[in-house]
């Protein structure tokens, strides 16, 4: 398929989430001592190559599990990369199977550099089918080296209809250190949410969302809800829910009153759901896929009743 043809990344995502009928997207961070007895086994020779079809074999498996009950998932990168080349490789077979299975594919590498280093990352990742070798969707990036480095994932982006989102609030506790600082009676994250609302003026698709997002911890509702109304062109991409303590609740402030324009990452929580005390008794490590399902649907109905 000729990225020409396809809808705007914007617009492929609001389909997504109202054919699922999920918001939530499935974080893929495989993590070797947590994931499942059978699937440990086949890193049993302790090489990097073994572990890193222990990953293939993971999130493959994951994806079939959720791949009709969520809209999105977000490979991280760093999990993969850790494993040197074999875990590219790895990452690169997953997210083409999750691109296979119809599922939007956010790749979490938190990339960016000087504009024309910042085109080679935006090729590389963004476009799917033949457009890109990593063929993502979209691609997390930072917003640290300003406005020209993010012009090139712009063009790309409306070049292969393709998204990034943008770091604006993060979850963990020490973002303020930067993120909160005043500059000219402004916070650097509502700086780089105004510079992200102008990005997508004059690419608004019919979602009414354009393709540059934004992301904002569910650890921060106060900032959320601030963001929310900063960037009304923006899909929020929200990570923190679950393992870092975020809740339906405060992840609220983030949708527009149609439930749409957020999605809700969630890594550890389900993929290791099989681990978690309430799951582990029912399902157990053999039936990890059937823990990680429940997990899924459970967060899509506690979302969806807040939501609506
Ligand atoms: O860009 C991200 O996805 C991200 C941004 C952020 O502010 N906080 C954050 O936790 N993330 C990522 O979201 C995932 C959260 O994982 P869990 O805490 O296991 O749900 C990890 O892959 C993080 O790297």
């Amino acid at each position: 398929m000729s990225h020409n043809e396809i809808a705007s990344f914007a617009d492929r995502l609001a389909d997504a989430v109202r054919r699922t009928g999920s918001v939530t997207c499935v974080g893929i961070d495989p993590r070797l001592e947590q994931l499942p007895a059978s699937i440990q086994r086949i890193a049993d020779n302790g090489t990097l190559d073994a572990q890193a079809a222990a990953y293939t074999q993971f999130g493959c498996e994951l994806i079939d599990v959720v791949k009709d009950r969520v809209a999105c998932v977000k490979p991280q990168a760093a999990f993969f990369e850790q494993l040197g080349p074999a875990g590219m490789v790895s990452l690169g077979q997953v997210i083409r199977h999750a691109s296979d299975a119809g599922l939007m594919v956010i790749t979490d590498a938190k990339r960016n550099d000087i504009g024309s280093t910042a085109t080679a990352y935006a090729q590389a990742y963004l476009g799917v089918g033949e457009a890109s070798p990593w063929g993502s969707d979209s691609l997390t990036v930072s917003p640290y080296l300003g406005r020209d480095s993010l012009e090139p994932f712009v063009e790309v982006c409306d070049a292969r209809a393709a998204g990034v989102f943008v770091l604006v609030k993060t979850s963990n506790p020490g973002g303020g250190l930067l993120q909160d600082r005043l500059t000219d009676g402004q916070t650097v994250y509502a700086r780089v949410a105004e510079l992200i609302e102008e990005l997508n003026q004059g690419r608004i698709g019919k979602s009414g969302y354009g393709p540059i997002g934004a992301v904002v911890g569910a650890t921060y509702p106060e900032q959320l809800a601030e963001m929310r109304a900063a960037m009304p062109s923006s899909w929020i991409l929200i990570p923190g829910f679950g393992a870092q303590g975020g809740t339906a609740q405060d992840v609220l402030a983030g949708f527009d009153d149609q439930g749409m324009g957020a999605i809700v990452n969630n890594s550890r929580n389900l993929i290791f759901a099989h681990r978690r005390p309430e799951f582990a008794e029912k399902f157990g490590d053999a039936r990890w896929q059937d823990a990680v399902s429940a997990a899924t649907d459970e967060m899509n109905a506690v979302l969806a009743q807040r939501i609506s």
